[in-house]
């Protein structure tokens, strides 16, 4: 790790776990939330891309349950920057699930955008987000196809950092596990079973080789997730959560930025009002 990309504050003692009536209670709750969703578009079940990470799995897992596993469709959908293990833990995700599922090569769509403004094409959050838009893309091909709706797979910690692609893996029509918190993601996800390995992954949205979430935000998520509860969900002040966590200010304005400069992707595009009364 660099030092710029030094990963701050690292005690974070905000207990944030769910009891264990919570944890069913959400389950349910969740489980309710798709079936609605589903039932309300009139549509014959639900898409989702599985790309081995604990959010998409854990979102499979609840999906195949609501839903019965005859109705949910994975797409794993390989390029050259993902890891080849990430990529085989989401077909055994399916495969666990027993759901149909289909391996669709990105690279070579991606080439053809990289080709058409090859200028752009070394710069990897540029790239990256192509990968992450095709994605969009192949789910919604195979979703108008089948009448599905597409599922996200993004939690509150993601959603409030915008830590997404606009437009890329945001471009959904739900998001089940959209009101947890990251660690609460995981915890969700032992509870549902969902193998030790998966569980304890680092999380990674594989825009480019080697890339890590916490490394590139620079903070680490029990940290992110106890400053968005006290602060920016919650009432407490900068410096009552300064205080309250034992971090340092830096952490807790690296937080408040990232959720700042995202305003943006919370939104729908704004146009100018109207000049008729
Ligand atoms: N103030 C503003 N008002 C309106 N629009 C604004 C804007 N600022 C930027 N924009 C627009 O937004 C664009 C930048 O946003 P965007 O294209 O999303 O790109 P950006 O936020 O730069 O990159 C996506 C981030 O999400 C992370 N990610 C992606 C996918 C999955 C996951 C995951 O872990 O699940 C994480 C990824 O690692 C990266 O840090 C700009 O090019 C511009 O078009
Ligand atoms: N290679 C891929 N194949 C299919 N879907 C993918 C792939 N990469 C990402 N996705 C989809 O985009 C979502 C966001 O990507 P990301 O890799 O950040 O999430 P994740 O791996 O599920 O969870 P984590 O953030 O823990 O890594 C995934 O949950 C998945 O639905």
């Amino acid at each position: 790790m660099s030092e710029e990309t030094t990963v701050l504050g690292r005690s974070a003692p905000l207990d944030l776990r769910l009891s264990d009536s919570e944890l069913e209670t959400t389950r349910d709750h969740v489980l309710q939330f798709v079936r609605d969703v589903v039932s309300d578009a009139g549509a014959d079940g639900a898409v989702l891309g599985l790309s081995g990470g604990i959010d998409s799995t854990t979102t499979a897992f609840l999906a195949a349950e609501a839903l019965g596993e005859e109705n949910l469709h994975g797409i794993v959908m390989p390029s050259e920057v993902n890891a080849e293990e990430n990529m085989s833990d989401a077909e055994r995700v399916a495969q666990m699930l027993g759901i149909e599922y289909d391996v669709i090569e990105i690279q070579p769509i991606a080439e053809e955008f990289f080709d058409v403004f090859p200028e752009a094409a070394d710069d990897k959050q540029a790239a990256g987000n192509v990968y992450v838009r095709t994605r969009a893309v192949l789910g919604y091909f195979v979703a108008n196809y089948e009448n599905k709706i597409v599922l996200g797979t993004g939690n509150r910690s993601e959603a409030l950092l915008g830590y997404f692609t606009k437009y890329g893996d945001q471009a959904v029509d739900c998001n089940p596990i959209g009101n947890l918190y990251k660690q609460q993601v995981r915890q969700l996800a032992a509870s549902l079973g969902v193998p030790d390995d998966l569980v304890s992954k680092t999380p990674s949205a594989e825009m480019w080789a080697g890339q890590t979430d916490e490394e590139e935000m620079g903070v680490d998520y029990d940290t992110i997730d106890a400053v968005l509860a006290l602060h920016v969900d919650g009432p407490l002040s900068k410096a009552a959560t300064v205080r309250h966590l034992g971090v340092d200010e830096a952490t807790v304005d690296r937080v408040v930025e990232l959720y700042e400069r995202s305003e943006h992707k919370r939104h729908m595009p704004p146009a100018p009002e109207s000049l008729r009364p």
